[in-house]
């Protein structure tokens, strides 16, 4: 399905209710799998959180896991503690070219029985469920955090625990740390001293208790791209949200500053309000290492803006979805952009050129799609399979269109 959108305005003061976040969601399914004492309100109903609750209640033997990277990471580390029990998980030929040695190695060295089917070092995996016998191992953190998350999330189900030391530049830190806050609010003891984090063997059972997932701070980046690239005055309040939050992609409320909006917390909710217009002459320097998933709409926001805008600390993009940098930079430059990356860097100059009705190719990546949808504030834009935001954010359509999108 294609969407196209037509040139559009907001309707002002509304209010959208954006599902769970999916990262949290993933860890505490996962966590609720181990500790069935746990309750979880506002899960996330995005794709990669259905196939991730489906999984674990799966008794295939045959795993299929499409796009979902979260879910094939946290589930390649819980099928290696299921005694007795093989498994084969897969997913999308995308999938199949996402890394994950770094994890299987590490498992392999804890004692796990893990087997790639294809080519190494890529899923589909084999794994033969065990009892880990060893608590130590030293890992590359500079790649990927779901890595570490995963081997976090079954650390406290080991006999001994888990002693993890990190090597090289940590990436997306406060995944981590999401990871641990989960940890020791469930009531297993860990600590991240330097590169060092250690969980403690969980051996008495947990109280019953209810968690609730925060909503998703990514899906909130559109609506922090859309106030931005509105008139000032524009304001829109989206729930439900905390003012200490677990997500790094909270950081938005910072970040946005720059382009003019104001964030206020009340009531579980956030408002967005657009009081300025950046100065044309600014020129937005950011390190994203610690919040990947908000690079594209950042970028995109700048673009319609007609700002320059100089990102760093990408290295993850490359791996995810689809090569994020590639994309952005093709799908930028078909709307007027001049944009040069490397392996870690977008540069995108200032210009006010915007091509109009150019179709946005989106790689299978839904955030290919939502980071663009904004920008039909500004010109006529062609989204090409919308329907891709479901991974993570089912309504996005919907809600856009409830706040006045013009949609075909
Ligand atoms: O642990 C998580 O929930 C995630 C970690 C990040 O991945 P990397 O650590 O690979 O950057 C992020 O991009 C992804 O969307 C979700
Ligand atoms: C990178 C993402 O997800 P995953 O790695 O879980 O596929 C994302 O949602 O932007």
């Amino acid at each position: 399905m294609d969407i196209r959108i037509q040139k559009s305005k907001l309707h002002n003061h509304q209010k959208i209710q954006i599902t769970g976040s999916k990262s949290e969601s993933n860890r505490l399914l996962l966590l609720q799998a181990l500790y069935p004492q746990i309750s979880i309100n506002n899960v996330s109903n995005s794709d990669d959180s259905v196939l991730m609750q489906n999984a674990l209640v799966s008794e295939d033997e045959l795993i299929d896991i499409h796009h979902a990277g979260t879910a094939m990471r946290f589930l390649t580390a819980y099928f290696a503690i299921q005694k007795g029990r093989e498994t084969i998980l897969t997913g999308s030929p995308r999938m199949k070219e996402r890394p994950i040695k770094i994890l299987v190695d590490a498992l392999k060295m804890l004692g796990a029985d893990i087997t790639y089917l294809e080519n190494d070092g890529f899923p589909p995996i084999k794994i033969v469920g065990s009892e880990l016998t060893k608590h130590k191992v030293t890992l590359q953190a500079n790649v990927s955090s779901q890595y570490i998350s995963a081997l976090l999330l079954i650390a406290s189900k080991l006999e001994n625990g888990l002693e993890l030391t990190l090597k090289g530049k940590i990436t997306s830190v406060p995944y981590i740390n999401m990871t641990l806050s989960l940890l020791q609010s469930i009531g297993v003891e860990t600590s991240f001293i330097e590169n060092t984090i250690t969980v403690k063997p969980q051996t008495t059972n947990l109280k019953p208790q209810t968690l609730t997932v925060e909503s998703d701070w990514s899906s909130a980046s559109y609506f922090y791209s859309l106030i931005a690239l509105s008139p000032v005055g524009t304001e829109i309040t989206i729930a439900a949200y905390k003012d200490k939050s677990l997500q790094g992609d909270s950081v938005l409320a910072t970040i946005y500053k720059e382009f003019g909006i104001t964030t206020t917390f009340k009531d579980e909710s956030i408002r967005l309000q657009k009081i300025s217009n950046p100065d044309k002459k600014l020129k937005v320097e950011l390190d994203l290492k610690n919040a990947p998933d908000i690079a594209q709409t950042i970028a995109v926001t700048a673009f319609g803006l007609g700002l320059e805008c100089y990102m760093i600390g990408l290295h993850t993009l490359k791996i995810k979805e689809t090569d994020r940098l590639v994309a952005l930079k093709t799908e930028l430059e078909k709307l007027g952009a001049q944009v040069e990356i490397t392996d870690l860097s977008l540069h995108l100059q200032p210009s006010e050129n915007r091509n109009s009705n150019i179709k946005i190719a989106t790689y299978n990546d839904h955030r290919m799609a939502m980071a663009f949808a904004p920008l039909g504030l500004k010109v006529p834009i062609d989204i090409e399979n919308a329907d891709v935001v479901s991974k993570s954010y089912p309504q996005f359509w919907e809600d856009f269109k409830s706040i006045g999108f013009n949609l075909k």
